[in-house]
Order: C-alpha cells, then sequence, then structure tokens
C-alpha cells in the first residue's frame, strides 16, 4: 500500500478537527477526498505531509510511519502540489522546479537535464528561465507539477490543484496528473470532476471519513444531501472534453 492511514486524529489549538481517518492509496491510484468547507480535508493532506502531527494513529508510505522517518526521507516518498505559495514568486520556472531536488544532494549537470525532461512532460519545455510570477495560472500549477516530478517520489498529494483555473485548465491538470501514473491523494470540490478522474474516492464531513469507494457506489443522492446539505438530482449531464490545441 503506498498510503495507509489508520484512526489518525489531527487537534488543532487543541480543538479536535480529524476524527480517526481510516484511508488508503494503492500504487498508481488516483484517489479523491471530498467534503464540504471547513471539514478537515486540508488538515488531514497537512499531517500526512508532515506539516502537522496527528494526536493519535498512523500514517504510513510505502510501509514506514512517516512520522518517524527523517525529513529528507519523507520528502522522497511525498511530492506536495498545492495552491502557489509566495515563496514560489520571486524565482525563476527553472529555480522552482529544482527546489524539488532539495531531498537529494545536488548534482547539478544532472540536475538540469530532470528539470528539463520535467518541464517538456508538463508542456513547458524551455520555460526555465521565465520568472515564475508572470505564469498564468495554468502554467504555474504545470510548473508545480514539475517539481513534484523531480522530486522523484511514489506519492503525490495535491491539495485543490485547479480551484482557480477555468474549467479546460483544470481538465489539462487533472489529465496530466493521471497520465503520470503516481499514486495520488488529491483534495478536489467539484464533485462531477472527482468522480471523472479517481479510481476511488473518500468523503468527509465534519472531520469524520464517512465513506470511501468507487465514485458510482459512494456519491449518492443519500449521501451528498446528508453531507452538503443539498439535492442532488442524477441527468444526463454535459460532459467537457478537452481539445487538442487552443480554443
Ligand atoms: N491553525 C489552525 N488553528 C485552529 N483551527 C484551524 C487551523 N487551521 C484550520 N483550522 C480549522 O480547522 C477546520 C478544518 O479546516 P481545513 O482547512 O482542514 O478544511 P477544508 O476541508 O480543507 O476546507 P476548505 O474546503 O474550505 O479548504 C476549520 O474549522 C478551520 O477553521
Amino acid at each position: 500500500m503506498m498510503l495507509d492511514l489508520r484512526g489518525v486524529s489531527v487537534r488543532l489549538d487543541s480543538r479536535p478537527i480529524v476524527h480517526e481517518a481510516d484511508l488508503l492509496v494503492d500504487a498508481g491510484e488516483f484517489v479523491a477526498l471530498v467534503g464540504p468547507n471547513g471539514c478537515g480535508k486540508s488538515t488531514l493532506l497537512r499531517t500526512i505531509y508532515r506539516a502537522l502531527r496527528p494526536s493519535a494513529g498512523l500514517i504510513s508510505v510505502d510501509g514506514d510511519d512517516v512520522h518517524g522517518l527523517s525529513w529528507p526521507e519523507s520528502a522522497r516518498r511525498t511530492a506536495v502540489v498545492a495552491q502557489e505559495t509566495p515563496s514560489e514568486l520571486d524565482f525563476t520556472v527553472g529555480e522552482v522546479v529544482l527546489m524539488g531536488r532539495t531531498p537529494y544532494e545536488r548534482v547539478p549537470a544532472a540536475d538540469e537535464e530532470r528539470c528539463a525532461r520535467a518541464l517538456d512532460r508538463v508542456g513547458l519545455a524551455g520555460a526555465e528561465e521565465r520568472v515564475y510570477a508572470t505564469l498564468s495560472g495554468g502554467e504555474k500549477q504545470r510548473a508545480l507539477i514539475a517539481r513534484a516530478l523531480v522530486q522523484e517520489t511514489r506519492l503525490f498529494l495535491l491539495d485543490e490543484p485547479t480551484s482557480h483555473l477555468d474549467i479546460r485548465h483544470q481538465l489539462e491538470i487533472l489529465h496530466l496528473v493521471r497520465e503520470l501514473g503516481v499514486a495520488t491523494l488529491a483534495v478536489l470540490h467539484d464533485l462531477n470532476q472527482a468522480a471523472a478522474f479517481c479510481d476511488r474516492l473518500y468523503v468527509m464531513s465534519a472531520g469524520r471519513i464517512l465513506a470511501g469507494g468507487p465514485p458510482g457506489q459512494v456519491l449518492t443522492p443519500g449521501l451528498i444531501s446528508e453531507v452538503y446539505g443539498v439535492r442532488a438530482v442524477q441527468r444526463t449531464q454535459l460532459v467537457f472534453e478537452r481539445l487538442k490545441g487552443e480554443p
């Protein structure tokens, strides 16, 4: 199992935020974590990438307790793609991508080669010298995915990677991550998108994981009304597919 959470609870300022979460991601799986604002999704993700410590439970990545690993060792197992943070803005794209090599000994020529390959893979070939702050939202997300790629981990954690992108760029990013084939746990807000892209998903509400499984089994009108307080009606829906080339 690539990621295995057993009974994970998290407290912030002594308030219980996550209660006894169990969650699995297998090698190569794309798993979504959905739930209403404030239910604890980001807190759970931050605990997996060690920005927070659980108050109870165990989180293992590739068989080892992440909170027992050294920082570089855990960073060689798990890469995070979140929304941009101010820390990236002063750098060139190449410098941002190279941050992904921080947990490794630096080998300049080989690292530049890795950086070029990763940028090529995300459709930003040759963008090393561009200033990160000047990229479009979609390009920034792709640069952050390139950074995760050079980190050479077997697990990706995505925290709302598409939330300020338009529909075409949202689809591009989700396609891209899926095609990489790296085990991924992604916090997503759009339930239709989560259902379309993930192998399995978990639904969180008020700090608890209420259900997990294939989207068709989990996203029932009953569960959606219980969790979000909205009535879900299943209809033939408009399906968006990315077209090749610019619109
Ligand atoms: N540093 C903190 N100290 C205390 N409480 C916090 C802290 N950070 C977040 N919280 C609270 O924890 C709860 C869960 O927040 P979290 O950001 O994990 O939710 P989320 O499901 O990711 O929400 P969203 O979908 O809006 O991003 C919220 O009630 C929030 O106010």
